[in-house]
């Protein structure tokens, strides 16, 4: 199976785990489903927007290049840098997303047409909604380069998972690493969620066994 694939089989809580086993940052707090609730899952085409002040006037809208770059298998990864004010992705951009088949976007700040997302059926992360254009306040600096989303340094084509409790990424040089903890840990609480169901008492389940888990994964 593919990186992507056997990511999208696991969930964010999994791949925290595995990154703080291996002591590396990745969960970028405060982002969540605006539109289309659903794990995403696959490779960063990045995007760092800026105040249009300074800026010069905008060649194109923001964020158009990294849409017609998008395809299966890969996350539109805006850096808004936690803007509230203005939106930093909108609905003709979803529509863009959705037309080239990308699994989705995410924000680290607001969005717009948010119900345009919803009817294109789009799967977007962001931390709020305002009906605020960018157009004149903000442009983008530069896209397909290393970004920060919510304090994470994001590389293009690092891995990006996203589900109900948040937004992960993978360096893509870590994934294999990544990956196989993650994958461990998962099968780990399959076994644990099994016990509970047979009655199994929660302090013996979730002991001291499991308080250490990360530890003995990451001197493996
Ligand atoms: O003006 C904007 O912020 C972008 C917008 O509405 C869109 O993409 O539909
Ligand atoms: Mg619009």
């Amino acid at each position: 199976m593919s990186e992507c694939g056997r990511l999208a089989a696991l969930d964010t809580c999994a791949v925290s785990d595995a990154l703080d086993a291996l002591r590396l940052p990745g969960a970028a707090l405060g982002l969540h489903a605006v539109s289309g609730e659903r794990r995403i899952a696959g490779r960063a085409v990045t995007v760092d927007l800026v105040e249009a002040e300074g800026a010069g006037a905008a060649p194109r809208h923001l964020c158009t290049a990294a849409v017609d770059a998008s395809g299966p298998d890969t996350i539109i990864v805006v850096a808004h840098h936690g803007r509230s004010h203005v939106a930093g992705w909108g609905g003709v951009l979803s529509a863009g997303a959705v037309a080239r088949g990308s699994e989705g976007v995410i924000v680290d700040g607001a969005v717009r047409d948010l119900d345009e997302a919803r009817q294109f059926g789009l799967t977007v992360y962001a931390a709020t909604s305002v009906p605020v254009t960018a157009r004149t306040r903000i442009v983008e600096r530069a896209w397909d380069v290393p970004v920060e989303i919510a304090g994470v340094r994001v590389e293009p084509g690092d891995y990006v998972l996203a589900d109900g409790s948040g937004v992960v990424f993978v360096p893509r040089d870590r994934i294999d690493e990544v990956l196989a903890i993650a994958e461990r840990i998962a099968a780990k609480e399959a076994l644990m969620l099994a016990r509970v169901r047979e009655g199994e008492s929660m302090a013996t389940v979730m002991s001291a066994d499991y308080e250490t888990m990360l530890d003995r994964e990451a001197s493996r």
